[in-house]
Order: C-alpha cells, then structure tokens, then sequence
C-alpha cells in the first residue's frame, strides 16, 4: 500500500491565501453573459477587474479523496447585481460540498435543476451544507473582500454549461441600499 504523505497548512485569515496552493484569477471578462446588465457589464469591461481569485489544493480526481479551496471575491456591482462567483454544478451530480466564512460578507445561491433557488447568508463563522445536486453560487454583497474556504470531493468535477446559459432563477441585487433577492429575467425552465 502506497500512502499519500498528511498535510497542515495555514490559511492567511487576512487575505485568504494558502501557502504552496495553485492560484486561479477570474476577471470580469471571464464572465462575459453571467450578468443581467449587459450595458453596465461592457462600461465596467474597460476596467476588467478581477472579480475573485482561488487558491485550490486539490488531489487526483478519485472517489474517496477531498480538495480544498478559499476564494477571495472581491467587492463590486455590474449595474444592480453584486459580483458573484461563476456557479456550478457539479460534474458528478450526486457530490456534496462545504464552505466555510472566513471574512467579510455575502452569501450563497443554491438551486436544483428545476430552479428552486435558496439564499443563505454568510459571514465569518457561518458553515454552508451544499446537499448533493445542487448548484452554488457565492455573492460579496459587502464593501470589502469576502473570503471563504470550501471542502469538496477531490471527483466532484465542475459543471458550468447550464449555470453559463440560463443563470439561477434568482438574482442577488442592491435595492435602495438593501440586499435583495429577486426573480431574474434571464431564467427560463
Ligand atoms: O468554480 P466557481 O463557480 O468559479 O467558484 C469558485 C469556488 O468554487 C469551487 O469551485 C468549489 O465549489 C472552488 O474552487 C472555489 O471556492
Ligand atoms: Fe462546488
């Protein structure tokens, strides 16, 4: 029997960063169709902020191993909506997945394949359940980076195709200063 080797590291609670992990930037142009505004999307374009980093320790993708990730996501608005992660299901359907606030303020967006949504919100401390077969989205809806870590089944696999086409059935906005969650327009069955 061949034993992989245990590892401890220590995760920045300042910035998020996980010494020695492989790091994934996605700026605004890697979302190019996620958000409802597209006027607001192409002005802020010129810009192309990033909108969140990964720092990801992940292993071969086999039944019975786990991954771990923190995501910096920064704060921000395309018109009305809050910057948010892409989304995804994942590619084995059936994988669960944790997160865990670390800093700053936001939320997660969940929903099944028939687009029944749910909205937890998150802050340091807060430990999110994705059951199996539910799409997940985090949101930043503070004025500062919000960070946290998630624990995921090293085969789970990313799905993005149905989450990149239609969106969730909700979306996360500001509404006079207050953090709504309201139908999106782009949602078809
Ligand atoms: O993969 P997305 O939807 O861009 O979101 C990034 C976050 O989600 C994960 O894929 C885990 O669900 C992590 O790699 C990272 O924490
Ligand atoms: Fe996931």
């Amino acid at each position: 029997m061949e034993y992989k080797n245990p590892l401890g590291v220590d995760i920045d609670l300042e910035t998020g960063v996980i010494p020695g992990a492989k790091k994934l930037v996605r700026r605004l142009s890697d979302l190019k169709g996620y958000f409802v505004d597209e006027k607001a999307y192409e002005e802020l374009l010129k810009e192309n902020p990033v909108v969140y980093e990964v720092y990801a320790i992940e292993q071969e993708e086999k039944d019975g191993d786990l991954n771990f990730a923190t995501t910096v996501l920064y704060p921000g608005k395309v018109g009305r909506e809050f910057f948010f992660t892409k989304g995804h299901y994942h590619s084995k359907a059936d994988r669960a997945e944790i997160y865990y606030g670390i800093k700053g303020k936001g939320g997660m967006l969940l929903q099944t394949p028939e687009g029944r949504a749910e909205w937890i919100e998150m802050g340091p401390g807060t430990v999110v359940y994705v059951p199996p077969y539910w799409a997940h989205r985090t949101v930043n809806t503070g004025d500062e980076p919000f960070i946290f870590l998630a624990i995921y089944p090293a085969d789970a696999g990313h799905d993005y195709g149905s989450i990149a086409e239609k969106g969730f059935s909700k979306l996360v906005v500001e509404e006079n200063g207050e953090v709504m969650v309201v139908d999106s327009p782009k949602w078809k069955e």
